[in-house]
């Protein structure tokens, strides 16, 4: 798919997704372009439609994004829970388990998923696939002895990659940890390898989110197709 389509069907996906958010809501804001998107959409709404409701974000981008738009933005731990969070990923497949942290916030990102009732992705069709793995799989780990863990990973036969920034330095989360990308090809069995990825010391998170969407909205021509897990309610 070229970018320009891509990018078409990401921003109607997003426009779709931002119409779930009603007045008075607490609103989990997730990180990447399509989110970029449906910022862009919610602070349309702010502004024109008297829109009101409370973001958290998953990353500091995100949160400057929407707070430069007029939404209101608050920690986590300021608001006891998340009616509906909004977020893009990597790779979604029938089971609705999903790859996220292609953009390297996936630590937040699952911190706020599961602290959220409901938890809707946003996606445009190229991200849907029959078995999730192509897309490098990134975990979060602390500096601190991480060539060890990659040294592991290795050993494991993960494929690991430390992921750089653009100036080539080893990319740092906003929370100062850094990423690992495991090419890993095709996950067959992810609950085995979720439960490998934490036991494994050092890792704080992996970007490994099974069975925890509700909703997947995705980008196609015509219109956005909505796929609904049935394994939650
Ligand atoms: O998980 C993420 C960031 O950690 C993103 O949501 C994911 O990478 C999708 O990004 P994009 O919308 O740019 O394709």
């Amino acid at each position: 798919m070229d970018a320009e389509l891509q990018n078409k069907l990401k921003k109607e996906a997003a426009r779709k997704a931002a119409s779930y958010v009603k007045n008075g809501m607490v609103v989990g804001l997730g990180s990447g372009s399509t989110v970029k998107m449906l910022v862009d959409e919610l602070g349309r709404r702010v502004k024109e439609e008297d829109l009101q409701f409370t973001g958290v974000a998953t990353s500091i981008f995100t949160a400057q994004q929407a707070k430069s738009l007029g939404i209101k933005i608050v920690d986590l731990d300021m608001v006891d829970s998340i009616d509906l969070t909004i977020d893009g990923a990597d790779q979604v497949d029938s089971n609705f388990n999903g790859i996220k942290g292609g953009g390297g916030n996936l630590l937040w990102e699952k911190i706020v998923a599961i602290n959220s009732k409901k938890i809707v992705w946003v996606v445009d069709k190229s991200k849907v696939v029959d078995t999730i793995g192509a897309f490098p799989l990134a975990v979060d780990v602390i500096p601190f002895g991480s060539q060890h863990v990659m040294q592991n990973f290795d050993k494991a036969g993960y494929e690991p990659v430390l992921r750089l920034d653009k100036e080539g330095k080893p990319f740092k989360t906003d929370s100062n940890n850094l990423i690992i990308d495991l090419h890993l090809h095709k996950i067959e069995e992810p609950t085995q390898l979720a439960d490998n990825l934490i036991q494994t010391v050092g890792v704080v998170e992996h970007g490994l989110f099974l069975n925890m969407v509700s909703e997947v909205v995705v980008g196609k021509e015509g219109q956005p197709e909505i796929l609904v897990n049935p394994n939650i309610g």
